[in-house]
């Protein structure tokens, strides 16, 4: 490791982008402070820091979304000066952003050429012109397909063809294996192999420390809004490189017993969603009556989850492996209310709440971890504080009585702020200007505050850096030591399978595995997540009534 100086540059033309003396300020913030970055060509170079250290300001200046107050940036030795992405495009820069920006019900080739007609036109030339580019990095992309048929991974590979359609020599990937499995991780690195053999270079932000040495060649590390060096990644371990973006030394993390119960918190049976036909969209006060078998009706709607069946005890994490778009999403939205079952029951300690409206069961314990921290999470244009009221309009310390208590949200909110270390210049700025990572403390803090009894944890990491994530876990932990039980979603298999204390397959819609958190390895659930049988894994018929009838006992591991 080095923590002063660049990577050895051989001559000045191996040089494709460099940023030089780069501030960017905010209302109260210095997002970037004095930044320096080299970039060499057919190189892929991560940029690590933890949230907030100012790595999304800086690739939001490098592709003209933001302007610089002072530095400079040069592309391939000449500098430049960007108003706006498009003039980034012109000048070679690509940017692929961790929500991805393509249209659902138009193809892959309407999506690639939006917007950039007049390079091939949009017919036999673009086409042409997408397989080309598509066979030389290997990225197998279909130009007919719907995009709303892709998986997470393919619709990335599309956004990458995009970029490199419109001309892209560097490519900028923001957390671009958050949401991938083990399996796509190791295809996207071997993508971005064939980029830098072409010469290409990619610039990849990136909370994963053991990626990141294992694909970069150069890494430069961003602290508090300034350059603290370089890290040469064949000689610097993960905790070398945490301890280089945090400044000190890093804890370590305390081993975890189990502490389940065999008090069953929530009790689901036989769970059935149907995509169409079924369920109502949960608006709060009209749920349809659950356990009704009257969508069997729906014909050839598709059941999106299927006879679902499980229960968690308190202090018993259960994690949900699974590919996106597995039924993971409608299992959560039938759990909190948004929407309703088509079948089946869900008990909350004992009691049959399927027909509860959504703020019921919140009030009565329900925590809520969203998938999608900007749909569901935040109102993004409102101040911190009146987001810690959001989804707890009703309860301590945001309420009194009837009356909303503005001041009891506020001193919470500052309390947050300093237990999760959320960092911001303050509770009155809006959601929208925290970074991604600092947002998510928010939301973790403002659910665990409410000493849920139940937790639906979708994500809870993600986006978060090393530290925050050790953070959140221990957080997770302790409310589970005073008997919380959590249903925990994630893309991140570590994550998974160190948490959990059960785990379960989903797939298609059914839970159609259990594995032992304590055996298997990410490669392993990785496989079976995809329908492959792997070791370590029980493989499970569907409960019938008279199991699903049978009492926590019996279901406990
Ligand atoms: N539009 C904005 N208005 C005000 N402050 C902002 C804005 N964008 C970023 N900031 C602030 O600048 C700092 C750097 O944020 P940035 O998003 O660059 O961090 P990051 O390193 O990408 O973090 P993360 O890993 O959490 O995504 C943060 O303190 C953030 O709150």
């Amino acid at each position: 490791m080095d923590a002063s100086s660049s990577p050895p540059l051989t001559a000045q033309s191996t040089v494709a982008v460099e940023l030089a003396g780069i501030t960017k300020r905010f209302p109260g913030v210095v997002a970037n402070h004095d930044i320096h970055l080299t970039v060499r060509k057919g190189t892929v170079h991560a940029l690590v820091g933890e949230n907030g250290a100012g790595k999304s300001t800086l690739m939001k200046i490098l592709y003209g979304m933001q302007k610089p107050d002072e530095g400079t940036i040069a592309v391939d030795g000449e500098q430049v000066s960007f108003s706006s992405p498009a003039d980034a495009i012109a000048r070679g820069i690509g940017m692929v952003h961790q929500h991805f920006m393509l249209a659902d019900n138009l193809t892959v080739l309407e999506n690639v050429v939006l917007g950039s007609e007049k390079l091939y036109g949009i017919g036999g030339a673009a086409r042409k012109k997408i397989k080309e580019i598509s066979d030389r990095y290997g990225l197998g992309v279909r130009p007919d397909l719907l995009v709303e048929d892709l998986g997470v991974a393919d619709r990335q590979r599309v956004e990458i063809l995009k970029v490199l359609y419109r001309g892209a020599r560097t490519l900028i990937l923001d957390e671009p294996t958050a949401v991938l499995v083990p399996q796509e991780v190791d295809a996207l690195f071997a993508n971005l192999r064939e980029l830098k053999s072409e010469g290409l270079c990619v610039i990849f932000i990136s909370h994963k420390l053991g990626e990141v040495l294992s694909v970069a060649d150069d890494i430069t590390v961003i602290r508090r809004g300034t350059t603290v060096g370089t890290a040469i990644p064949s000689e610097t371990t993960p905790r070398q490189l945490a301890e280089m973006m945090v400044g000190s030394e890093l804890p370590t993390p305390e081993t975890a017993e189990s502490t389940v119960t065999d008090r069953a918190v929530i009790e689901v049976r036989n769970l059935t969603v149907f995509a169409t036909g079924g369920g109502s969209l949960g608006f709060e006060d009209e749920p349809s009556a659950g356990g009704l078998t009257e969508f069997a009706s729906a014909g050839e709607a598709k059941r999106v989850l299927d006879d679902v069946t499980f229960t968690i005890h308190a202090g018993e994490v259960m994690g949900i492996a699974g590919v996106e778009g597995n039924g993971q999403t409608e299992l959560i939205d039938a759990l909190i209310g948004t929407k309703s079952a088509d079948s089946g029951t869900i008990a909350f300690l004992g009691e049959d709440i399927t027909p509860w409206p959504t703020r019921r069961r919140r009030e009565q314990g329900v925590g809520y971890i969203p998938e999608d921290r900007h749909r569901q999470g935040l109102l993004l244009e409102s101040p911190l504080w009146e987001n810690r009221i959001l989804g707890h309009v009703t309860e301590r310390p945001n309420a009194k009585g009837f009356w909303l208590d503005p001041k009891g949200a506020q001193a919470d909110t500052r309390r947050i702020v300093e237990e999760f270390d959320v960092r911001t210049p303050g509770i009155d700025v809006t959601a929208a200007s925290l970074s991604g990572g600092n947002q998510q403390k928010l939301i973790v803090g403002r659910e665990l505050s409410h000493d849920p009894k139940f937790l639906i944890a979708a994500h809870p990491t993600r986006g978060v850096d090393v530290g925050a994530q050790a953070q959140i876990w221990d957080r997770i932990r302790q409310a589970r030591r005073e008997g919380l039980a959590v249903l925990l979603i994630s893309a991140d298999l570590d994550e998974l399978i160190g948490l959990s204390d059960t785990l379960r397959v989903i797939y298609d819609g059914r839970l159609v595995a259990d594995a032992d958190p304590a055996a298997i390895t990410p490669e392993e659930l990785g496989s079976a997540m995809t329908g492959a049988a792997s070791g370590h894994l029980e493989h499970v018929e569907t409960a019938t009534e008279d199991e699903a009838d049978a009492g926590p006992e019996d279901e406990a591991r």
